[in-house]
């Protein structure tokens, strides 16, 4: 049945961070690759940052461009999370809610059958629902992730949020002029079908019981393992001047350390990583973005290193870092697109979570064996140079989170097993399209 009728049109709405655009664009390519048509949308430097659409693809796939609605506070050229510091995003969020009018412009015009989106945009359900098209909520974070928002579902509208112990950063309307809180719920309310970035292999319990909370269909889209097949372009200075450092390093040696997109660290935690890094004695390559300190200081971390170390402080290329043979062990804030880029090569953690779900994907990478979590003290909740080395060493000397690591690999990394999910995706909706009205 679903192969005589015509392809799908599907817009793509992911809110403006790299850890949420990017996985949004992977799921819009693995869409397109079975001859659906997709209009993925985003601000016109996003759409310029993001990497290309595959040659093959691009038929498919129209890259829209709306300009971001102008908001005080919010820098100029200011389009996604990582061009700004942490207390600046509400900003983003109220300019992002400026899209409503051209982004309900566009749905008018194209009329797609699907629209898949994110947390943010609280108002999209509704003019979907006048329009005739289906919304599925996409989550980029993993299903325990989302379980953590179950509290958001099960309290009453007339508690405090606060009484249910929700964190202060999701429950409090910000400058925006609503809570996150509010936007995951009129969202995922709003949506016909959820989609969670996961599998049965990895989260089968806390997938099902996302679907108690939610109470709805929450489909599992599988990992979205990113390509490896990487463009040789010999013309890229910044991956060359990468290769020529890390192709000095012995294998199994450097201890990559990355923070993703949007972690700002304090002094004092820029402090204990630079010093617990150095107390570890291992070489190490530190993407070290958004932090105010000066570049003489950076410098100190790269001398006070006896030059083993590179500091890389614009956007690195994490995949072909991570697939290096110099790579040992990854220091990271359990990011899940970074967990599930590092354990698709079986590249071990050394798990320094900051915020939001963080967490939650560290305790459960913990269960796996496959990294070893930075202590914290538990009453201030601050971590030390001194632990940060114990992890360190931990990870880099013993062979069991490496092995673990690789067995994981190969679930993390089987692309088989990630298309399958997808395909059920995507039958689903071409199944449970909308009967267009006219
Ligand atoms: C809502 C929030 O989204 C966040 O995304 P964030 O960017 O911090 O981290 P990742 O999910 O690793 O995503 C970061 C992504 O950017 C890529 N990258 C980043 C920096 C760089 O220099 N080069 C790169 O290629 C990296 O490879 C990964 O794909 C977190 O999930 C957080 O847990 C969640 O609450």
């Amino acid at each position: 049945m679903a192969e005589q009728q015509e392809k799908l049109h599907i817009v793509v709405f992911p809110w403006l961070a790299f850890g949420h655009m990017l996985p949004f664009l992977e799921l819009a390519k693995l869409i397109a690759q079975k001859g659906h048509k997709i209009s993925f949308i985003s601000t016109p430097r996003n759409i310029h940052r993001l990497p290309k659409v595959p040659e093959n693809l691009q038929p498919l796939v129209d890259l829209i461009e709306l300009p971001l609605p102008r908001v005080d506070k919010l820098p100029e050229n200011a389009e996604a999370t990582v061009d700004i510091p942490h207390h600046i995003i509400p900003y983003l969020k109220l300019a992002f809610d400026g899209l409503e009018q051209p982004l309900t412009k566009f749905l008018e015009r194209s009329k797609p059958h699907w629209i898949i989106y994110d947390f943010a945009p609280y108002w999209l359900p509704p003019i979907s629902s006048k329009l005739g098209i289906s919304c599925v909520s996409f989550c980029i974070f993993s299903a325990s992730g989302m379980y953590s928002f179950s509290d958001f579902f099960t309290r009453k509208e007339s508690e405090s949020p606060r009484s249910k112990g929700i964190p202060e950063e999701h429950n409090e309307n910000d400058e925006s002029g609503v809570s996150d809180m509010f936007r995951v719920l009129r969202t995922s309310n709003g949506a016909q079908v959820i989609a969670s970035r996961s599998c049965m292999e990895i989260e089968g319990e806390p997938l099902k019981l996302c679907e108690s909370i939610y109470r709805k269909t929450v489909i599992p889209v599988g990992l979205l393992p990113p390509s490896l097949q990487f463009s040789e372009d010999s013309n890229d200075e910044n991956w060359n001047t990468i290769l020529n450092w890390l192709d000095k390093q012995e294998k199994g040696s450097v201890i990559y350390v990355a923070f993703g997109s949007e972690v700002t660290l304090s002094d004092e935690d820029f402090t204990e990583i630079t010093m617990g890094i150095e107390m570890s004695g291992f070489p190490f390559f530190w993407v070290l973005k958004k932090q105010n300190t000066s570049s003489v200081e950076l410098q100190d971390v790269v001398v006070n290193n006896s030059g083993k170390g590179m500091v890389w402080t614009t956007w690195a290329p994490q995949m072909r870092i991570l697939s290096h043979k110099s790579i040992g062990g990854f220091l990271t804030h359990c990011g899940w697109s970074s967990v599930i880029e590092s354990l698709q090569i079986g590249c071990p953690l050394v798990m320094l979570p900051f915020q939001n779900e963080q967490f939650i994907v560290a305790r459960l990478m913990e269960e796996k064996k496959v990294g070893f979590k930075v202590e914290r003290n538990e009453h201030h909740g601050k971590f030390t140079r001194e632990s940060l080395a114990i992890a360190l060493r931990s990870v880099m000397l013993e062979e069991t989170y490496r092995s673990e690591a690789q067995e994981m690999s190969k679930i993390f990394g089987d692309k088989e097993l990630h298309q399958k999910y997808i395909d059920h995706f995507v039958d689903y909706m071409e199944i449970h399209r909308p009967t267009m009205k006219d």
